[in-house]
C-alpha cells in the first residue's frame, strides 16, 4: 500500500473530482461550504448585473476567490478519498472469479465458479490454486500466501482446529492441499467488506462528527443573522455596504477552514488505520478507539509471543521419567493445539517410547472452560493434562490425594513466567509439563505510554495466578485476572462499561467472540476464526494483537486533529474582523481606524486579503489534516492546554501575518 499523499496519480483525479463536487445537490451535505457556494453564485450575479460597472473587477475578484475556496475544500476531501479508492482498486484485482472444486457429501468433485459457492459448501483447494472464498479449514494443513490481502509476503500455515483455521478468499495455497468449508455467501466476503470500507462507500458520519457539525452549523446560522442585520446598523451611520462585501464578511466569519477539512480529517483517520494494515469496519470504531478508558488484553499471543512450547517434562518423585513421557504423549496424541503439538515434538525429539500407545480411546479436546485435554481410554481409564488446579480437581474427583511436591514444581515454573500443565491418569498425578512463553520486548514501554494516556490495562488469562502475576509484572500491566474463562472476559468488560468506561479488547478465538462483540472496540486477528471476525469491529491483517495500542493512538490523534483544527479555524476569524470591519466603516466612521491595526492598504484590498487568506489556509492545512497532529501521550487536560496554546494562539496570530503579507502583495501588483 502506498503511503505517498501527493502523488500525481492521486492529485489529477482529485482535481477533477473537486469540480464534480460543485454540484449543489452534493454540496448541501456540507452546509458551511453550501453557504459559500450560494455566496459565490450571488456575487457572480452582481459581477454582471451590478448597477455600478466600476465595481465589477472587485466583485469578480470576490466571486473567483469564493469559487477557489470551495474547490480547495472539495480537493481536501477528494485527495483524502483518493488513497482509499486506489487501495480499493488494488483489492478489486484480487477479487477475481476463480474455478473451485466443490465436494458433495459423498466426496464427489465438481468444478464450479467461485460466485456459485454458498455458505456451507465444501471445497478442495490444491497447491497453486486460489482459495475461492472465505472459510474454515476442515481438513488438511498447508501454507497459504496471503500477500494479496495482508501485503505480507511470508506464507502462513493454515490447518483445521484451533485458532488458525480461517482462510480468506483470493489468497493462494502454496503447498499441499486444504478442504475448506465456505462461511460466506457471495458479496459478503471479507474482501467485499474491505473494499467497501477503504473505498468509503459506506462512510457514515460518526457521532462525534455529527455533534461538531451541529455546532458549526449553529455558528454559521448566527453569523448569517449578524450579517443580514448588518445593513440596518451600517445604514444608521450612513454606510452603504454592497451585497458582495456582506458575503465576503460572512464567509470570513463562518468556520470555513474546519468546514472544508472536516470530512478529510475523518477519512484520513480511517485511512491511517488502513495503512497500518488494520481494517476498521466503521469510522465509529476508530473514533471509539480514541476515547478508550480500559484495555483488556489476553496474555498468550498478545503480551507474550504466544507459542507456548513444551520445554521440559518433570515427573513427580514417586514416578519414573518414562511415565510422564508416556502419559503426556497419550494425552496429546490428538491434541491439535500448538501446545499439544509442541509436547509431541519434544517427546519425539528426546525419548523413543518403547510402549505402544493406546489406540482405543475417545479424544477429549482442549476447552477453555475445562482448561484440560486428554483421552478416555477403552479400558475405562481417563488421562488428562491441563491447568494445575483443573487437574487437581479432576484427580480429587477420582478419589486421589494431591502430592505436596506438585505445588512446588508448578509454582517454580509459574514464577519463571511459564505455564505448568499437570498430567493425571484418573486419581494419580504423574508429573508436570513446563510450557514456556516469553514476554514480547518493549511491552513495558507500551503499557507505560497507555498509562500516561490515562488508559487502564487489564490482562485476562486462563493461566494460573502465579504465572499471571509474573507475566503481568514483567509486562507492566495495571491489573490482571487469572484463571479466566471466556465468560469472565465478558463480565469484566460489562463491569467496566457499567462504570461508564469505553473498553477495547483484542482476541482471535471463537471463545473470544462474545467478548469482542461486547467491547466498544474489538480488534480481531486476521488469523482468527470467522466467528471472531464477525463479532469484532476491526481486523488486524498482520495478526499482531499488541497493535491495539497503535489503533488507540490513531483514534486519539483523529479526535485531537479535529479539535485542533476547529480551534484553529475559529481563532483564525479574529484577525479577519480586524481586516474587514475597519474596511467597511473606514470612510463613514474614521475613528474606527484604530481597529485597522494591520494597516492594510485600501478597503478593497483588506477585504480581498482576508478572503484570500481564508481560502488558502485550507490547502495549507491539508497535510496536517491528513497526517494528523503530532500526538504525545499526555493526560487529556495537559493535551487540551497544549493544543489551545498551539492551535488557539497560533490560530489568532497566523492570519494577522498572512493577511498583512497578502495585502502587501496586492498593493505591490496593483
Ligand atoms: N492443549 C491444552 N491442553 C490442556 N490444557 C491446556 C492446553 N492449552 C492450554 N491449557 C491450559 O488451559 C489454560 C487456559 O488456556 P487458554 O488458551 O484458554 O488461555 P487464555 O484464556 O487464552 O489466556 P491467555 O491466552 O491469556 O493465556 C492454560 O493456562 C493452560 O493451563
Ligand atoms: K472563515
Ligand atoms: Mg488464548
Amino acid at each position: 500500500m502506498n503511503r505517498s499523499m501527493m502523488k500525481k496519480s492521486l492529485v489529477v483525479p482529485a482535481i477533477k473530482d473537486s469540480f464534480l463536487k460543485l454540484n449543489p445537490l452534493k454540496m448541501v451535505k456540507n452546509p458551511i461550504m453550501f453557504v459559500v457556494e450560494t455566496g459565490f453564485i450571488i456575487t457572480l450575479f452582481y459581477t454582471f448585473f451590478s448597477p455600478d460597472p466600476s465595481l465589477r473587477p472587485f466583485h469578480l475578484a470576490v466571486a473567483v476567490i469564493l469559487l477557489v475556496t470551495i474547490l480547495f475544500a472539495n480537493f481536501a476531501e477528494s485527495i483524502a478519498e483518493g488513497r482509499g479508492k486506489a487501495q480499493a482498486d488494488e483489492l478489486k484485482k484480487t477479487k477475481k472469479e476463480v474455478k473451485a472444486t466443490r465436494l458433495d457429501s459423498a466426496g464427489k468433485k465438481t468444478v464450479v465458479y467461485s460466485h456459485e459457492l454458498r455458505k456451507g459448501d465444501v471445497v478442495f483447494v490444491e497447491q497453486g490454486e486460489l482459495i475461492p472464498g472465505d472459510g474454515e479449514v476442515i481438513e488438511g494443513i498447508a501454507s497459504v500466501d496471503e500477500s494479496a490481502i495482508t501485503g505480507e509476503s511470508a506464507p502462513v500455515l493454515k490447518e483445521s482446529g484451533g485458532d488458525f483455521g480461517s482462510v480468506t478468499g483470493g489468497t493462494k495455497v502454496i503447498s499441499d492441499h486444504l478442504i475448506i468449508k465456505i462461511t460466506n455467501n457471495p458479496g459478503e466476503s471479507f474482501l467485499d467488506h474491505m473494499i467497501s470500507m477503504v473505498e468509503g462507500a459506506k462512510r457514515q458520519k460518526t457521532p462525534n462528527e455529527i455533534a461538531l457539525n451541529t455546532v458549526l452549523i449553529s455558528l454559521t446560522l448566527i453569523f448569517l443573522l449578524v450579517v443580514v442585520t448588518m445593513p440596518f446598523i451600517t445604514g444608521y451611520v450612513g454606510v452603504d455596504i454592497s451585497v458582495p462585501v456582506l458575503i465576503a464578511l460572512l464567509v470570513c466569519l463562518i468556520p470555513t477552514t474546519i468546514g472544508g477539512l472536516l470530512s478529510a480529517i475523518g477519512i484520513a483517520g480511517m485511512d491511517r488505520v488502513t495503512q497500518f494494515n488494520v481494517i476498521a469496519m466503521s469510522g465509529k470504531a476508530v473514533e471509539a478507539a480514541g476515547d478508550i478508558n480500559t484495555m483488556v488484553l489476553d496474555k498468550t499471543g498478545t503480551i507474550t509471543f504466544g507459542n507456548r512450547m513444551a520445554s521440559e517434562l518433570i515427573p513427580l518423585s514417586n514416578r519414573k521419567k518414562a511415565d510422564i513421557y508416556y502419559w503426556s504423549k497419550v494425552a496429546s496424541k490428538d491434541d491439535d493445539t500448538p501446545e499439544g503439538r509442541s509436547i509431541i515434538t519434544l517427546i519425539d525429539n528426546e525419548e523413543a517410547l518403547e510402549q505402544q500407545l493406546y489406540e482405543n480411546g475417545e479424544f477429549i479436546a482442549f476447552k477453555a472452560e475445562t482448561r484440560m485435554s486428554g483421552v478416555d481410554l477403552a479400558d475405562g481409564r481417563k488421562v488428562r493434562k491441563g491447568a494445575v488446579d483443573a487437574v487437581k480437581d479432576f484427580a480429587k474427583q477420582h478419589g486421589g490425594t494431591i502430592p505436596d511436591e506438585l505445588e512446588q514444581i508448578a509454582v517454580g515454573i509459574a514464577e519463571q513466567g511459564g505455564t505448568p500443565l499437570a498430567v493425571a491418569v484418573d486419581q494419580n498425578i504423574i508429573g508436570v509439563i513446563h510450557l514456556k512463553d516469553t514476554v514480547k520486548p518493549g511491552m513495558k514501554e507500551k503499557f507505560a505510554e497507555l498509562r500516561r494516556m490515562g488508559i487502564k490495562t487489564i490482562m485476562c488469562t486462563g493461566d494460573n495466578p502465579v504465572t499471571a502475576r509474573t507475566i503481568a509484572g514483567e509486562a507492566g500491566v495495571d491489573e490482571f485476572v487469572a484463571e479466566c474463562k471466556p465468560e469472565d472476559k465478558i463480565k469484566l468488560i460489562q463491569k467496566e462499561q457499567s462504570e461508564g468506561k469505553l473498553v477495547a479488547m483484542t482476541g482471535d478465538g471463537t471463545n473470544d467472540a462474545p467478548a469482542l462483540a461486547q467491547a466498544d472496540v474489538g480488534l480481531v486477528m486476521n488469523s482468527g476464526t470467522s466467528a471472531a471476525k464477525e463479532a469484532g469491529n476491526m481486523v488486524d491483517l498482520d495478526s499482531d494483537p499488541s497493535k491495539i495500542i497503535q489503533v488507540v493512538t490513531i483514534g486519539k490523534q483523529l479526535l485531537m486533529t479535529r479539535g485542533a483544527l476547529t480551534t484553529f479555524s475559529i481563532a483564525n476569524d479574529i484577525a479577519k474582523y480586524f481586516a474587514i470591519i475597519p474596511a467597511i466603516f473606514m470612510l463613514a466612521v474614521p475613528q474606527l481606524d484604530v481597529l485597522n491595526i494591520m494597516k492594510l492598504g485600501t478597503p478593497d484590498s483588506a477585504i480581498l486579503s482576508a478572503l484570500i487568506f481564508n481560502a488558502i489556509i485550507i490547502p495549507l492545512l491539508i497535510p496536517l489534516a491528513m497526517k494528523g497532529v503530532a500526538y504525545k501521550a499526555l493526560s487529556s487536560s495537559k493535551l487540551l492546554r497544549r493544543n489551545l496554546l498551539i492551535y488557539g494562539a497560533g490560530g489568532v496570530i497566523t492570519p494577522f501575518i498572512g493577511i498583512k503579507l497578502i495585502d502587501m502583495l496586492l498593493q505591490f501588483i496593483s
